[in-house]
């Protein structure tokens, strides 16, 4: 039985971070924010004012997915009496802004080329179950959350315009684990965390 990979994404500046930290907190998971592990030169391109491309990203979604494998193993927890209680679960803060992005994070592609599993890794890959926790907000309030925290953090809200041209925004219809939350900075952050994590109960229930 796979362990379960809650994968927080969106832009700059969403929230994943936030959302993330509350979801892990409310559900018991451990949580990782992405940004922890881009390589350094990732996040000097960025800060520098350059936007990444596929070959600067791909190593580093192996590594969330791998951190995310190892996080979840042994994939079921333990009650008190040794029945499981529930799939292992973990969250990670990480943006997964293109469908080949998520498709990687879930194991269907090994290259961003869209090089497919083997049968056999495919097999062995049943590690992992992913689901995508997809922040949807309006560019005006991402722009004022990334102006408003520019002194302090390394991505310039002149990257934003980047981050939303390579956002292929995940359907639910046509993208088997996809979660929409919708922000528009008006909504009560309680009762989304609240929300959103009733919703990811379901996928972390043992069967
Ligand atoms: N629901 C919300 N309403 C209003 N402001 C928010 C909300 N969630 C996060 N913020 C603020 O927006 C800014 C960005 O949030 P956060 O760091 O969580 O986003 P992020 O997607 O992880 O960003 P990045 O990946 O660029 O680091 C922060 O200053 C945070 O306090
Ligand atoms: O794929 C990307 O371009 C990156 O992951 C960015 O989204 C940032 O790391 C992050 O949002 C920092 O602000």
């Amino acid at each position: 039985m796979a362990g379960v990979l809650i994968v927080v994404m969106g832009t700059s500046g969403s929230g994943k971070s936030t959302l993330g930290a509350k979801l892990a907190e409310r559900l018991s998971l451990a949580f990782v924010d992405g940004d922890d592990l881009h390589p350094p030169s990732n996040v000097a391109k960025m800060a520098g004012g350059t936007p990444l491309g596929d070959n600067d990203r791909e190593p580093w979604l192996h590594r969330i997915r791998e951190t995310a494998i190892d996080l979840t193993h042994p994939a079921r927890e333990p009650s008190a009496d040794g029945t499981p209680r529930r799939r292992a679960g973990c969250i990670i803060a990480c943006s997964a802004l293109k469908k080949a992005y998520r498709d990687l994070l879930r194991g269907d592609i090994v290259t961003l080329a869209g090089q497919p599993r083997s049968d056999e890794e495919a097999g062995k890959e049943q590690a992992l179950q992913t689901v995508h926790v997809y922040l949807d907000v309006p560019p005006e309030e991402l722009l004022r959350r990334m102006e408003a925290r520019s002194a302090t953090h390394f991505m310039p809200p002149q990257l934003l315009k980047t981050q939303l041209a390579a956002l292929e925004a995940p359907d639910p219809a046509t993208e088997r684990d996809v979660i929409v939350v919708k922000q528009d900075g008006q909504g009560d952050l309680q009762q989304m965390v609240q929300d959103t994590a009733k919703i990811l109960e379901g996928y972390l229930r043992a069967p």
